[in-house]
This record gives structure tokens, sequence and C-alpha cells, in this order.
């Protein structure tokens, strides 16, 4: 009998790694569309999902999370994970019951490669590698975060302006800039919310041209609980990096800046926006929250270093910003390797770093506001560069990622943080699941500091202390108690969310997350007890499907879901969401130039 390929043979719609047949539906056979990570470009509801133990009656709220999903076979058979189209998915518990939802965030990008049936845009973050017909379009995938803000989903990514969505329906509203406050090309997937003050304090970098300029220009607002703009000031970085996350304190902003680095003429080769520079510094911006110049700004810098997520940032009672967050000893963005036109490479050493063998300890640095620092004067610009290095003020070995805390906590000293944590010392099974897509997070970690590191004042040590002196080299040691869960050999996680409970202290609630069933390719979401990890999650949601490695998510309390669908109901006091009702400045500016600008809705 004839094989099924002997009957329809198959021919490559890929030629020298182009995409030379978009009519043909048929991804790359990579590691990046392969496994947990085969595209999926799944939408739909599932009501009433089956579950194991007692899901937690009081919760009441969703947990929404963003996954990239690409749609199309991509223009490069050797496209990334980070460059697929977002797609939100809404876990609703309530009464001790969990409904499924979730929907593409229809982008411009979405809108426009809908309309070909096919890729349109190239390289992640890379225009000069897209089709001709999309050129001057906003053209971020919106896939890295999804935040609750007024009554509005905010699908969020660096490289462009947030898309709004509908709570309920996960339809999405359009473009957002806020209502017309905000109007540079890029943004932050980690906006972080002042639980004081109700502001939210957002930024963007490269953030001076048209966002693919590798502009070295950056910009910090803040927006107060009623949707104004309050504060804005712009920044020059030392140099044109990526700015993930950020630390917020009561009174300072710190913006690590990690060493991959842009380079406008790679990109124009067609190359990739960025390159890890394994002999560049870390870095970090801290900078005023409120009435800052631009000149305020101090640039500290470490030893080379790759910035994971923050968990805590808060000041102490001498003045000085603690940041803890993790940090790698290598490059973690293994697909962006360095230029060697920038960074030749001695002979004999491998230009792929040690992937999974890197570690990601949790450090803490302590910056100081009143650090002297120097003017540096260039062509571009100015940069205020602090006189002195620094050095972690500890380093906690939980080599994990995705930190996350009592949100409410955000600010101020805190005791509890969770993490997806790296166990390499635990079975996997390698003959089920392959090489574990996305990372061997195959644990899921809550850490407790000591009493000692809990920085509220109460400590008799001066904190100045912390500070590591000339030569030190920090030592990683444990600095509070460890609970972690590990479910088995044959699943991983994705980034936890903490879900705090009514009227509860810092910490207590529950912790919730996507489980990925690597031999099976299917999802759980699970359910802890946040202070209790290792006595395993109180329930398990059975998802029948499986969705992507998705970045991150929130959970939003229903109460506010609620009272926020009656402001914004027609009649309401706040009234609809009003999504952007013009191109922004950057599109404006290449009209006049007479440049195409296309598919402008
Ligand atoms: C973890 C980080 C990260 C950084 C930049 C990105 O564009 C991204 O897209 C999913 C993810
Ligand atoms: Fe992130």
């Amino acid at each position: 009998m004839a094989h099924i390929y002997d009957l329809a043979p198959e021919i490559s719609n890929y030629t020298s790694g182009h995409l030379t047949n978009p009519s043909k539906v048929k991804f790359p056979r990579t590691p990046v569309f392969s496994s947990m990570n085969t595209p999926s470009r799944f939408e739909g509801d599932v009501f009433d999902l089956e579950f194991s133990g007692t899901i937690p009656p009081e919760i009441d709220g969703t947990f929404y999370r963003i996954q990239p999903d690409t749609r199309f076979p991509p223009l490069f058979e050797d496209d990334i994970h980070f460059n697929g189209d977002g797609s939100v998915s809404a876990i609703r518990i309530s009464r001790g019951h969990a409904d499924f939802k979730q929907r593409y965030v229809r982008t411009e990008r979405y809108k426009l490669e809908t309309a070909a049936r096919r890729s349109l845009f190239g390289r992640y973050r890379n225009p000069y590698t897209d089709n001709e017909s999309v050129k001057g379009v906003i053209r971020t995938a919106s896939n890295t975060n999804v935040i609750f803000w007024r009554g509005m989903l905010l699908a969020t990514k660096e490289d462009g302006p947030p898309f709004a969505m509908d709570p309920d329906t996960l339809e999405t509203i359009g473009r957002y800039d806020f209502e017309g406050q905000i109007l540079v090309p890029t943004f932050t997937a980690h906006p972080k919310f002042d639980p004081a003050t109700g502001e939210m304090v957002c930024y963007a970098y490269e953030a001076g041209g048209d966002g693919a300029d590798c502009s070295e220009e950056m910009v910090v607002w803040t927006i107060d609980a009623d949707g104004r703009k309050t504060e804005e000031c712009w920044y020059r970085a030392p140099f044109a990096g990526m700015i993930h996350d950020c630390g917020l304190s009561a009174n300072y902003v710190v913006f690590p800046l990690t060493p991959i680095k842009m380079d406008v003429d790679r990109m124009k080769r067609g190359g990739n926006k960025f390159a890890w520079d394994p002999n560049e510094d870390q870095w970090y911006g801290l900078v005023k929250r409120r009435g800052a110049k631009t000149e305020d700004v101090i640039w500290f810098r470490a030893d080379n270093g790759f910035h994971g997520h923050v968990a805590g940032c808060y000041e102490l009672p001498t003045g000085e910003v603690a940041i803890d967050l993790t940090v790698a000893d290598g490059n973690v963005f293994f697909w962006f390797p360095p230029d060697e036109n920038v960074t030749p490479l001695p002979a004999g050493v491998e230009a792929v770093a040690k992937r999974n063998k890197l570690s990601s300890p949790t450090m803490r640095w302590i910056l100081d506001p009143r650090a002297k620092k120097t003017a540096r004067v260039t062509e571009k610009g100015t940069v205020y560069v602090a006189d002195e290095r620094i050095k972690p003020a500890l380093v906690w070995p939980t080599n994990g990622e995705f930190s996350r805390i009592d949100d409410r906590y955000v600010t101020k000293p805190y005791r509890h943080f969770w993490q997806a944590v790296v166990d390499p010392s635990r079975p996997y099974d390698f003959a089920k699941c392959g090489p574990p897509a996305g990372g061997l997070f195959n644990c899921l970690g809550h850490y407790t500091w000591s009493d000692e590191q809990f920085l509220d004042g109460s400590n008799k040590e001066p904190s100045s202390s912390m500070a590591a002196e000339d030569n030190d080299t920090v030592t990683p040691k444990k600095y509070g108690l460890e609970d972690v869960y590990f479910p088995g050999p044959t699943m991983t996680f994705q980034e936890p969310t903490f879900i705090p409970r009514d009227g509860g202290a810092e910490g207590e609630g529950y912790l919730i997350a996507l489980l990925n069933h690597l031999d099976q390719l299917r999802n759980d979401v699970v359910i802890f007890d946040a202070q209790k990890l290792s006595a395993g999650p109180v329930a398990v949601i059975h998802l029948p499907l499986r969705v992507k490695l998705g970045l991150h998510g929130n959970f939003v309390d229903h109460r506010d879901i609620e009272a926020w669908r009656r402001r914004r109901a027609e009649g309401g006091d706040v009234g609809p969401v009003k999504p952007a009702k013009e191109m922004l400045p950057w599109q404006k500016a290449r009209l006049a130039g007479g440049e195409v600008v296309n598919g402008v809705s």
C-alpha cells in the first residue's frame, strides 16, 4: 500500500532558510516549533474544566497569561519563539470551578497577515526583513505580558505599543495610546503598579526614533490611578541594549540594562537585532519617580551577567535602594549569539553558550542615590556613570527565573518570593520528553528571606555593610527558607503567579501556574497553598489541550473586573475604552517624508 507521503510528496516551503512557498502551510521542523511549542493557533472556550483535588472556593477571579503562538509559517525557517503572535489565555475561577478561554491579540500584524493568509513580518524586531507590503506598520506581536489596567487588559511587548482587550470576552479593542498621552514607538512588558497610590510606572527603551533604529533614548512615565500622565522624563542609556524589567520603590525606579546589544547595520544585513556581548558590563540605571530630570540618572555598572526578572525593590531606612533579581552567568538568549564582527571569539571557543548549564541565582543589589558620578559626553549625548563599580550584596543560589512576589508589596520590604526553578539533580525522562522545551523549569520554589535579610529597618546591622567591599568575592549561600515542589520527571512549569487571600498577610494565599506535561503534550493548571509548595497542589485543573510556553500572567480579582465593567459601560463614570485614533508620530513623519506607510487603520 502506498504511504500517504508517496501520494502527497513533501516539498519544503523553505529554500536556503527563506519562506519561498508561502501558500504551503507547514511550519519549520525546528526545536522552536516542536514539542510543547508546536504551533497551536487554537482559539476557543472550554466550560467547566475537569479537575482533581479541590479548587479553593474563596478564589474568585481570572488568571490571565500570554504566549507567543506563531500563526503562519515564518518568513525565516530559523525564527525564534519570541517572534510569535500574542495569544491570551484566561482561566476564570469561581465557586470551585474553572473555565478556559483563549484568543489572539488582534494586532496590526495579525490583521494584515490574516488578510494575506501568510506571514509578512520577518525577524524579531527587524523590519528590514519584512515583506514590502508592510513597511511602516506597527509590527509588535504583543506577546509578553497581559495586564489589567483600569478595566482593560493590555497585551504588551516591549517593541511596540500595548493593545487593549476586553477582560471578559478577550476581544481586542485596539491599540492603546493612553488617550493620546503616550506616542512613542516602544513600551514595556513590565509596567509596575504602586499599591499605595494606584499609579502605573511604565517606560520604553529604544524610544527615540521609529522603534527599530537602535535608539539609546529611554523614557519613563507615571500614569495616575485616573489614567492621567503625571510624570515623563527621558534618559540616555550607555548603549542600545535590552531593558526588559524594572524595579519600583516608593521614590525610585531601577532599570537593569542587559548586555545584549542592538546593531542597525546587522539588522540591515538581515541579521539579528541583538547580539550577546560577553565583554560588556551589566548596568543598573537609577532614576527618581517624581520631578526627575534627565541628568539625575545614575548608571551603575557591574561585571557581565544576564538579567532575569525582578522580585522586589524598596528603599532602606538609610536611603539606599535595594533590588533583588535573578542574574545568570551567561547568555540566556542563546539565539542571539555574540556578533563576530563586534566580539571576535578566541579560536576554539564555541559561539553558542553553555545552554541549559547556566546558573541563575537571586542577587540583591544596593544602589546609593548619593553615589558620585561622572558625565560621559559622547557625540550622541551624555551618559551619567557612577564612579564606583558595584557588586551584589548577596547571592542566593535559587537557580530559578520568573520571580514573583505578593504584588501588594511592590515598593516595600518583602519576605516571600516564588520562582520557576531549575534543578538538574532531579530525574528527567529524556526518552519520553526529549529536550525540555523552554528550559528545564522542573520545580516551583517558594523562598522566604530570613529576618536578617528583611530590610525594614529593624535590623541592627547598618544597611551600608550590605554592599560588598572592594575585592570581596560574594559567596553564594542560602539567605532563608526554601520550599520546593518537584512534580516528576516528565513535567516542567511556567511562570507562577501569586493570588492573595482576602485580608491576608504578605504571602498568604495561593500560587497558580501552568504545568507542562512534556510526554503528553498537554497542560494542567496547578494551584498550591503559596507557603506549602512542597505539600503539592491543592487543585490540578486539567486542560484538554496544549497551550504554548507562555511568558507572563497575572491574577485579577473578580470584584475589580466587575467594578470596572460598570464604570466602563456606556453611561458609566469612565465610559468605554478609547483605542488610539491616530497613527504614531514616527509613522506620520515617514508619510510626510514621502515614504510608504502601509496598512494603517
Ligand atoms: C523574557 C523575555 C522577553 C524579552 C523580550 C521579548 O520580546 C520577549 O518576547 C516574548 C520576551
Ligand atoms: Fe518578562
